[in-house]
């Protein structure tokens, strides 16, 4: 008979982060400058990280690489110049197509102003639901409307909306239908690029509560650029602040801001407060 052991058994290995991204650069096609420089930070399964800067920082090239969208033949395409990151399991700087397409399935990815750019001819209910025909065709239609008007309520916009028009709705609303397709495929990792542009102040909290409630809900990984601190601390308590395309604080918000050690985080502090 096996002996009851004294030794307390080892605690199980840490699950790796679903992002880890280790000294990257990126930069645009024909630019010689560095959008983004020397980034490294990770995020561990069902943590969100927010990200912050003053505008042309590199959030918004960050967030395009983290959502499978560099080494694309686009302008707005950024190449990776150094480095690595992996996404969900994705990491190869220029994936062919179908690894690609497995990327963006598996990081869902809400541009900034995404909810200015849904297609004004479809429905809500149709601008929600493309991704899930995108990949596959054949889709239950019944399923694909269940779980499209699920991701309405969770974002409370009234189910009647399913068949109304992007611009029957206000720009928070269509910012909410965005982040519901964004979502519809339930991907491992969100990357929202500034959810609250231009989407009235009175609304900016509870579209920012609604991140928080669905990561609960749905246990996805995210990183979520935003405005300021103050917004920040609505869903996360984990910050990456950018300068000049490098991170120059990074860790949870109050120890960052208390211990700054860079200028601009002792700036950035000093308007929080
Ligand atoms: N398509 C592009 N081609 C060339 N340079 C670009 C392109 N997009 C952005 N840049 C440059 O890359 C740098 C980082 O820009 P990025 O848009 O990532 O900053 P950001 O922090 O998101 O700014 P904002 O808060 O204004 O959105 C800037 O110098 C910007 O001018």
């Amino acid at each position: 008979m096996p002996q009851p052991s004294a030794l307390p058994a080892p605690a199980p290995a840490p699950a790796p982060p679903v992002i880890e991204v280790t000294d990257l650069a990126l930069r645009y096609p024909g630019q010689s400058t560095l959008a983004v420089t020397g980034v490294t930070f990770s995020v561990p399964r069902g943590q969100t990280l927010a990200i912050v800067g003053e505008a042309g920082c590199g959030k918004t090239t960050l967030a395009r690489a983290l959502a499978g969208r560099a080494g694309l033949r686009k302008s707005s395409s950024p190449l990776v110049d150094g480095g690595s990151l992996r996404v969900a399991g994705h990491s190869r700087p220029k994936p062919g197509r179908r690894e690609r397409a497995r990327w963006q399935f598996d990081v869902g990815y809400l541009a900034q102003d995404a909810g200015e750019r849904l297609h004004p001819r479809l429905t809500i209910a149709e601008n929600v639901a493309e991704p899930i025909y995108l990949r596959d065709q054949k889709f239950d239609r019944r399923e694909a409307g269940a779980a499209v008007a699920g991701l309405l309520d969770r974002l409370h916009l009234p189910l009647g909306f399913m068949d109304r028009f992007p611009h029957e709705l206000s720009r928070g609303q269509r910012q909410r239908v965005a982040l519901a397709r964004a979502l519809v495929l339930e991907p491992k990792v969100l990357v929202a690029d500034d959810p609250t542009m231009g989407v009235d102040a009175i609304v900016r909290g509870p579209l920012l509560d609604s991140i928080r409630e669905l990561r609960l809900d749905r246990e996805f990984t995210a990183v979520v650029i935003a405005h300021d601190l103050p917004e920040v601390r609505r869903f996360t308590s984990r910050v990456a602040i950018m300068q000049g395309g490098a991170i120059v604080g990074l860790g949870n918000i109050d120890e960052v801001l208390d211990q700054p050690l860079h200028p601009y985080v002792r700036k950035l502090g000093e308007v929080a407060r």
